[in-house]
Parts: C-alpha cells; structure tokens; sequence
C-alpha cells in the first residue's frame, strides 16, 4: 500500500489525481493541501473529502505519508518541495515553473535527507515520446524551435515541458545553430539557446510541437494533450517508482 499527500488537491490536476486515487487498490490518500479558497469547492462535494485529512498550510500538517504528489502552483511548490523531502516524504513534482536553482536545491536535500525525488515535466506518455525523438532528432538537426500552446489559465510560460525539451536538444546535439541576433521580441524567448513561442488559448489545454530545420528541409514533431485523463497513468507510475529514485531524477521516462 502506498500511502499519498496531495498537495494543490482542487484544482484541476488535483481533482482528477483524487479520482485515480479512488480507483487504485493499493493506494490511500491520507492528506490534502488546498486552499481556503478551494474550500468552497470541497463544500460542494468535490473530492476525497472525509476519506482524508485536508490542510491549509504546510504549519498545520499533522500526518505522514509515503509520496508527497505536489500540483500547485510555481510560487508555491519549492516550498512545498522542501518541506516534503525534510518530513520523510518522497516527492513527485508535477508543478511546472521550478528555476534550475530551486531544483539544484531540492536535488541536495533529496541526497542529504536519503528522500527520492522525481520532477516531472509532463506525465503525458505523448509528451515523453516527444522528447525523446527530439533529442533524437537533434543529434542530427542542430537547428530548433518549440512551439507550445497551453490553456489560458497557465500562469508560467515557457511551459515546464518546452524547457526540459530545449534542455534535451541543448544536450544532444553536437554543434550550435547559427541564430542570427534579434531584438525582435516575436523571436520567442530562449532555453538553452533553443528559442520557444508560448501561446496560451482557449480551446486548448497542452500542446508541443518541435521543429528541426536543415539545409531545403524540415522535421516537425507534435504531441496534443486533450484531457487531462492523459495524465493519470504516468502519475499512478510516478508514485508506485518514486521510491526506486536514488536523490532527485527529472522527467517521468526514469520511472517507465
Ligand atoms: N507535469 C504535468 O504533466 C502537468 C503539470 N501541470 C502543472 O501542475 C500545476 C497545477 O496545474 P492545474 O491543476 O492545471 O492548476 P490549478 O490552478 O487548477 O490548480 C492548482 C491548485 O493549487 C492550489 N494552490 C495554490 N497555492 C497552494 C498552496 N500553497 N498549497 C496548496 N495548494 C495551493 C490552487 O488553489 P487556488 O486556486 O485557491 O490558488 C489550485 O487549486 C501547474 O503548475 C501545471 O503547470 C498540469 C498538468 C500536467
Ligand atoms: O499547466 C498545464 O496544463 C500543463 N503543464 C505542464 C507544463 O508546464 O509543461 C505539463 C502540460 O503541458 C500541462
């Protein structure tokens, strides 16, 4: 049995994480961190609520449990990482919007505290092809561009995925391209020296699309993400393999 803490309970990854939950045998969810805001929601019926114990501030935890699965928001979740690796928690981290330095913090406590850690940039298994052709596809092809589109109410931008694809591009391939400078703002932003173009719409929840350009030729690759059912099978993963983790790992093809 594993037992979980979900912390960003009601909000849309929350809900839908409770009712995987719900459906695994061998999982139990003995805490929620939420919001006073979200309590309305819970009010309304919304949830797990009853079956398990819901906070409102890290202070007032009072329970313990195996894997700490955070889906919050960026200002919040390096707190929120912190305090799950040093209260015995190993950690999932679904929330997108970490800086590098949060992560190479996290990655030292994981290490002293002997906690496992697993950043996720994308639980979609669409979304773990992808990078993995890219990074493929940029050993051969220097030359890339993200495109990625989200829904509106995203807050942070590039989305965590488009960062950790440019990070696998940067890292595969063997020379630089050549990218004329630009203070032109439409030339998106860069990661890595990999430009990305953030769209955010309604209509769409999570789309990615990288493009390869080569002497008279091109290479697209694109995963869309049209529900966010999409997600549960790699966080059911990532919480049954978080504990095999040794430290901190990023991206959920080290738990497949
Ligand atoms: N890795 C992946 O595959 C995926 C990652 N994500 C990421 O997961 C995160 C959540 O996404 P989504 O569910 O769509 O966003 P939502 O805004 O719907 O949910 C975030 C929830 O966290 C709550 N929250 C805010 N602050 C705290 C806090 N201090 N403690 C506990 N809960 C808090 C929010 O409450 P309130 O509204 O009251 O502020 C809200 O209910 C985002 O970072 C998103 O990018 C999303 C989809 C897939
Ligand atoms: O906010 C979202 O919705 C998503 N966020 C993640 C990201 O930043 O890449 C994963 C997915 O794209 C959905």
């Amino acid at each position: 049995m594993k037992t979980i803490f979900l912390a960003g309970a009601h909000g849309k990854m929350g809900l839908a994480i409770q009712d995987m939950i719900e459906k695994q045998a061998d999982f139990s969810l003995v805490g929620m961190l939420t919001t006073h805001r979200s309590l309305a929601a819970i009010e309304d019926g919304h949830g797990l609520a009853g079956l398990a114990a819901i906070f409102t501030t890290l202070e007032s935890i009072n329970t313990k449990a195996d894997v700490w699965v955070d889906v919050t928001k960026p200002h919040v979740a390096f707190a929120n990482g912190k305090y799950a690796l040093t209260h015995g928690y190993d950690l999932v981290m679904g929330t997108s919007g970490l800086k590098e330095t949060e992560v190479d913090q996290l990655r030292q406590l994981a290490e002293e505290q002997g906690q496992s850690a697993l950043i996720v940039p994308n639980f979609s298994i669409t979304a773990v092809l992808l990078m993995k052709y890219a990074a493929e596809a940029a050993a051969y092809l220097p030359a890339a561009e993200i495109i990625e589109a989200h829904h509106e109410d995203k807050v942070d931008a590039p989305s965590g995925t488009a960062v950790a694809t440019a990070a696998l591009i940067a890292e595969a391939r063997q020379s630089l391209p050549d990218i004329p400078a630009s203070d032109a703002l439409a030339r998106g932003d860069q990661s890595q020296g990999v430009p990305i173009h953030a769209m955010r719409l309604p209509g769409i929840l999570a789309e990615e699309t990288v493009i390869f350009g080569s002497t008279g030729e091109t290479l697209t690759i694109k995963q869309s993400t049209n529900n966010r059912s999409a997600f549960m099978t790699g966080v059911r993963e990532a919480i049954k393999n978080v504990d095999k983790i040794t430290g901190l790992a990023v991206g959920l093809d080290k738990v497949l």
